[in-house]
């Protein structure tokens, strides 16, 4: 069981390649790194991973198939800006049903209050609506996280506490994780295995 992308390439309006022949490759259950300089590619190939962008070059594959379209793709994002990942004109519990009803248990362990529900995206915090996120990402259809510097704007506590859960989901489920950080102490420390852009593309 593994999510791979095998041979990616990727560029934007058909400009200049952001890279080429990449592979990457996420085991079910195991926590992987991404590190790598600024601007160099890292968060267009967990879109890539995610199905939110489509590869110029190459295919991404789980369990050796592609990921059969129109349906809830087991390859799930959080990135970096929940504000921009959420409907604003949405109350957040429309928001959290779009990708199934939300599981008690992990809503619980996120520390999600159930009055956020109510309220739009612009009335919680940043810490509170990346809950939010996280949550909405652990459906019961998801294999795999690609976390794209998911916790970089929140405090010490709160960061802690969100990776605490989800790298519970994790193991309980079997779930793949590629963290993407500029943090080296968070990669070093929550990571199976770290993979160093430098000596990943071609
Ligand atoms: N929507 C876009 N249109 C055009 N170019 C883009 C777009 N998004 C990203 N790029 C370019 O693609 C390259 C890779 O960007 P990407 O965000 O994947 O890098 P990154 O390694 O994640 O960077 P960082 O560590 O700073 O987040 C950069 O040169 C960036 O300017």
């Amino acid at each position: 069981m593994r999510l791979e992308g095998k041979s990616l390439g990727y560029r934007y309006h058909k400009a200049s390649w952001v890279f080429q022949h990449t592979d990457i490759h996420i085991e079910a259950g195991e926590i992987v790194g991404l590190v790598g300089p600024s601007g160099c590619g890292k968060s267009t190939l967990g879109k890539l991973l995610a199905g939110h962008l489509h590869p110029d070059q190459g295919q991404v594959i789980q369990d050796g198939r592609p990921i059969a379209a129109g349906q809830r793709n087991p390859v799930q994002l959080v990135f970096q800006h929940p504000e921009l990942a959420v409907n604003p004109r949405w109350k957040l519990k429309r928001t959290l049903q779009e990708s199934g009803v939300p599981d008690d248990n992990w809503m619980t362990e996120l520390a999600i209050e159930d009055h956020w529900l109510n309220r739009y995206p612009n009335e919680l915090s940043g810490g509170e609506l990346q809950r939010i996120c996280v949550a909405r990402a652990l459906g019961a259809e998801t294999r795999y996280l690609i976390a794209d510097e998911m916790t970089t704007m929140l405090d010490a506590i709160t960061q802690a506490q969100i990776w605490h859960s989800v790298l519970k989901w994790s193991k309980r489920n079997a779930a793949g994780i590629l963290l993407i950080s500029h943090e080296r102490q968070l990669v070093n420390r929550l990571c199976d295995r770290i993979m160093d852009w430098e000596n990943m593309t071609g």
